[in-house]
């Protein structure tokens, strides 16, 4: 198969592009990018130090060639991209895996309240799926990734919604990320001297995850109305982790054993999710895999369930879900060319 990355300069793009690389099924990638500062020939060694050894120049973007060239594109560029570069491709059928917030929400009028910029056109977006990879196939060609925090909080709160546990009014996650997931943009918050040692909460009640993760939870549990999300800046490279509270629906009927066993029925046989029997996962038990891991607790005294979800940004929030979808779509292995060990220390 051939596969088209467009955006590889960014950080998501380069983990795509090292997944893809040591891909089976990948005899080719064609990368292409927009014009920059005038500079026609773009060349990935020049852009990216750690891939100084590879020759392949950035191809000018064309989405004709892109569909002749290839058979399948990934598209990792900021929200307000793809909005505008889609609709060739959708008349096309032509699969594409888009890495950004543009074809996620359902309801243009939600994308413009929360991401500030022009929707895609309705008819596009109905021609297009939300792939959370671990619960359902892409049944579109264009394959809306889902975002990083979103990817954590949900399979963090899926079984809480699918086994009906919970009081619906009482979620509360509490969500931390390395600051990869601002891309490779210098912002203000990610400078070193702020972020190196210190934590920084920010977009408190108005990050573009939260409609997101809501219109996903809603498949699960259509009566669920909100939930109180907020997401704090570390200083660490890579990786999310969603610390998620809620109260059970029967507190008298309820305990750890319900609680454990809900996770194992509603996980059972998905690969990429690893539901821990004892304790909590941490971020460095996932960097540079593709597994989202869990651990749940649960106190009798204050009558809170605690559930902590993992997951590196990058990876399973990003590049390496993306390469799910691929597999899914194309009928290969769910794991084909993802990498099944995590980095450790
Ligand atoms: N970082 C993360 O953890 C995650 C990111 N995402 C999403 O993935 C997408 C990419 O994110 P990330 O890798 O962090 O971003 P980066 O800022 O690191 O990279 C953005 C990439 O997009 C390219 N680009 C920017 N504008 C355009 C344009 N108008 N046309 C074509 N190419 C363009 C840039 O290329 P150039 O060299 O030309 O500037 C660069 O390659 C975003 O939508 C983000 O929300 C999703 C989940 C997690
Ligand atoms: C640490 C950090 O800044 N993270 C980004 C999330 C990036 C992402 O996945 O957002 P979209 O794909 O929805 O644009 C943020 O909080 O906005």
């Amino acid at each position: 198969m051939r596969a088209a990355v467009v955006g590889v300069t960014g950080y998501s793009g380069t983990e795509l592009f090292r997944i893809l690389s040591n891909h089976p099924e990948i005899e080719e990638i064609n990368l292409y990018a927009r014009e920059k500062e005038g500079v026609l020939k773009r060349c990935l060694n020049k852009e990216v130090s750690a891939f100084r050894n590879i020759e392949n120049e950035l191809l000018p973007y064309d989405a004709k060639k892109i569909m002749e060239q290839n058979d399948v594109v990934f598209f990792a560029v900021p929200a307000g991209v793809t909005s505008k570069l889609a609709a060739p491709f959708i008349q096309n059928d032509f699969p594409v895996i888009d890495l950004s917030g543009d074809f996620r929400l359902k309801d243009p009028k939600e994308y413009e309240k929360w991401y500030k910029k022009q929707a895609a056109p309705k008819e596009e977006l109905e021609a297009s799926c939300y792939g959370l990879a671990d619960f359902y196939k892409p049944d579109t060609s264009y394959i809306a990734n889902p975002g990083c925090y979103a990817t954590a909080t949900i399979l963090g709160i899926a079984p809480l919604l699918i086994k009906q546990l919970i009081k619906l009014d009482s979620l509360i996650v509490d969500a931390k990320s390395g600051v990869s997931g601002s891309g490779k943009k210098l912002t203000e918050n990610s400078h070193y001297p702020v972020i190196n040692e210190n934590a920084l909460l920010y977009k408190i009640n108005s990050h573009q995850h939260v409609p997101e993760i809501l219109q996903q939870l809603k498949k699960f549990d259509s009566r669920i109305g909100s939930l109180q999300f907020s997401t704090t800046l570390i200083p660490i490279t890579r990786g999310i982790m969603a610390t998620i509270y809620a109260k059970p629906k029967d507190a008298d009927g309820f305990n750890l054993e319900a609680l454990k066993k809900a996770y194992a029925e509603v996980y059972h046989g998905k690969k990429c999710v690893r539901v821990l029997e004892e304790g909590f996962p941490q971020i460095k038990d996932v960097q540079y895999s593709n597994y989202c891991d869990i651990g749940v607790a649960y106190d009798e005294l204050s009558k809170t369930i605690s559930v902590v979800s993992v997951i590196d940004n990058l990876v399973k929030g990003a590049a390496g879900q993306a390469v799910q979808n691929m597999n899914d779509y194309f009928g290969l292995d769910e794991l084909c060319g993802l990498p099944k060990v995590p980095a450790w220390p």
